[in-house]
């Protein structure tokens, strides 16, 4: 393992899959540090997704070293696909995601109020997500993210159903993130949007 003075988070992924022996990706290492962005860059089926659930601890076969700062594992996933309870309502979700991060009702209050009018949907937040587009129920898994304000965001590709806006505000959100210390994992293979970060280790593949 390298230096963690930084670093938020070390990940060496040696092999991981699906199924035993059948490695989906090999010899994967890098580091996420304190207020950089660290993005997975490639194509569809490079593996990005699959190197980000090996982290999670989702894959049935990992041979790998996952090591958060601390072991504090203060961290948020937002997934590429929208995952969430049919029967709570956003506002639920937040409150879920409230007590899961151990927050005061007031701080609850303060930031979720926040990250609603910043994302413009304070006026759906006693609706089910069932009935939100897919733009909403991506900008949910934001405000889920967002809530804890962690330490390491874990992004998986999420300029996919947002508009333009959205992104860009999602982008600035993110920033701040940064300049107050958290450390940034994004997979993307949009690369255009992606260019316009401040990228610390654009590493995968080499070839794209
Ligand atoms: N649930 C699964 N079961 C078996 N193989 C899988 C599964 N999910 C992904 N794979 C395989 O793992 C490899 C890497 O896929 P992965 O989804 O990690 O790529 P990706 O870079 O995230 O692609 P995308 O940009 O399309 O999301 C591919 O060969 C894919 O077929």
């Amino acid at each position: 393992m390298k230096d963690l003075t930084d670093a938020l988070l070390d990940v060496a992924i040696r092999k991981a899959g699906y199924e035993p022996g059948k490695a989906a990706i090999e010899n994967v290492s890098f580091q996420v540090r304190l207020g950089r962005l660290t993005g997975l860059i490639g194509p569809n089926g490079a593996g990005k997704s699959t190197t980000l659930k090996a982290i999670l601890g989702l894959l049935p076969y990992a041979d790998a070293e996952v090591r958060f700062r601390g072991g504090s594992e203060r961290y948020a996933y937002i997934p590429e696909h929208p995952v969430y309870f049919e029967t709570l309502t956003l506002w639920e979700h937040l409150g879920l995601a409230a007590a899961v991060y151990g927050m005061e009702e007031k701080s609850f209050e303060r930031e979720a109020g926040f990250l609603l009018e910043k994302f413009r949907m304070t006026k759906v937040k006693d609706h089910l997500p069932d009935g939100f587009s897919k733009g909403k129920r991506q900008k949910m898994m934001l405000l889920v993210g967002f809530l804890g304000r962690p330490d390491v965001y874990i992004v998986d590709e999420p300029f996919i159903g947002l508009d333009p806006r959205a992104t860009k505000d999602f982008l600035d959100l993110l920033e701040e993130e940064r300049r107050r210390g958290a450390g940034v994992l994004m997979s993307t293979h949009v690369l255009d949007t992606a260019e316009r970060q401040t990228f610390c280790l654009p590493y995968w593949p080499p070839s794209y």
